[in-house]
């Protein structure tokens, strides 16, 4: 089984305008709501594309029940554990550019994490853990780490995305994949990253720090894959961009998609970079058919 968790879910309230201009007001020419959340959208890219999951995490309110509706109409298994806060909701405005403002989130009581840990503790060997997105600030930076500790005695596959030290502090227990961004690598490394080379060479410090297998994604230039044996760069489709949220997250469930059919990197590779880009192609998150067309598409080199 595959199991997503989303500590900090969202209501992504997506507004497109003409132009977007700061200090007056902007009127949008199309909007919508969907469920966010890295975890969440793991679940829902995996259920488009036929593979069941079970969403954990922590939902409130009536932005909670919104998500919690959303995702049972999609058939999706949701097991959150309610909280008092409202679920943040995350706006992103795509004009000429995109900006994304995301909420903090609620707070997490110690009873509600307590209820999370029991759950995840009763995940088995072979299974998959998907621990993905910003974790609220009152909480301590290394709740990953402490999550995989409740599973160190199996042989869990555990795939972590998420930033900075929340991610750092990870890959001492070794996860099976991580997947920075080239900002989010930069964010690690501090420092500015200008060509492939350098893109390699930091993916390769992470290997070396623990991660098994490190998916770097650099939006419409595709995505390197770096582990100990390896390193293979896989060019991304040509399309117009219409909604690139959630795109990372795409490339995380097509990756677990792809690989799950025969434990096999290279085609866990291909999937994850065809649902990336068929979701950067829609409005939400991608759908089957755009995918596997675009799969035929993938070019992947071993550098
Ligand atoms: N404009 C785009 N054109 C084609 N593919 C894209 C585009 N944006 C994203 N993708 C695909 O989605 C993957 C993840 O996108 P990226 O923007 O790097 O992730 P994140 O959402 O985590 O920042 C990329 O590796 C690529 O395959
Ligand atoms: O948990 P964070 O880092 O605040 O990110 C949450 C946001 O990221 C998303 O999961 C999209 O992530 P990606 O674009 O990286 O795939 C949105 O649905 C959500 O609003």
């Amino acid at each position: 089984m595959i199991y997503t968790v989303t500590f900090n879910p969202s209501i992504d309230y997506i507004v497109s305008l003409e132009d977007f201009g700061l200090g007056t007001v902007n009127r949008v020419t199309k909007d919508a709501k969907y469920p966010g959340g890295k975890g969440i959208n793991v679940s829902r890219v995996l259920n488009n594309l036929g593979k069941k999951s079970k969403a954990l995490g922590f939902i409130g309110g009536f932005t909670g029940d919104f998500i919690e509706e959303f995702l049972k109409k999609e058939n999706i298994d949701t097991h959150f554990i309610k909280i008092y806060e409202d679920t943040r909701i995350n706006v992103k405005v795509k004009s000429n550019e995109e900006t994304e403002i995301n909420g903090n989130g609620p707070h997490i009581d110690d009873e509600s994490l307590e209820r999370l840990f029991n759950k995840i503790k009763k995940i088995k060997e072979d299974d998959y853990l998907v621990l993905s997105g910003n974790i609220q600030n009152s909480l301590p930076r290394n709740m990953y780490s402490k999550i995989q500790s409740l599973l160190k005695d199996k042989r869990v596959k555990v795939i972590v995305d998420t930033t900075k030290e929340a991610l750092i502090s990870t890959l001492e227990n070794k996860p099976f994949l991580i997947k920075p961004n080239i900002k989010e690598l930069e964010e690690i490394f501090e420092t500015n990253i200008e060509t492939r080379e350098d893109v390699i060479s930091y993916g390769k410090k992470l290997v070396a720090m623990g991660a098994q297998n490190v998916i770097i994604s650099m939006g419409k230039d595709g995505a390197l894959l770096v582990n100990k044996d390896v390193i293979l760069y896989g060019e991304a489709p040509k399309g117009e961009s219409k909604n690139s949220v959630g795109a990372g997250d795409s490339l995380v469930a097509g990756f677990i998609y792809g690989y799950g059919k025969n434990k096999n990197l290279l085609d866990g590779f291909k999937w994850g970079i065809a649902c990336g880009s068929a979701t950067a192609f829609s409005m939400d998150l991608c759908e089957r058919p755009l995918v596997e067309k675009l799969l035929k598409e993938i070019k992947i080199l071993t550098l």
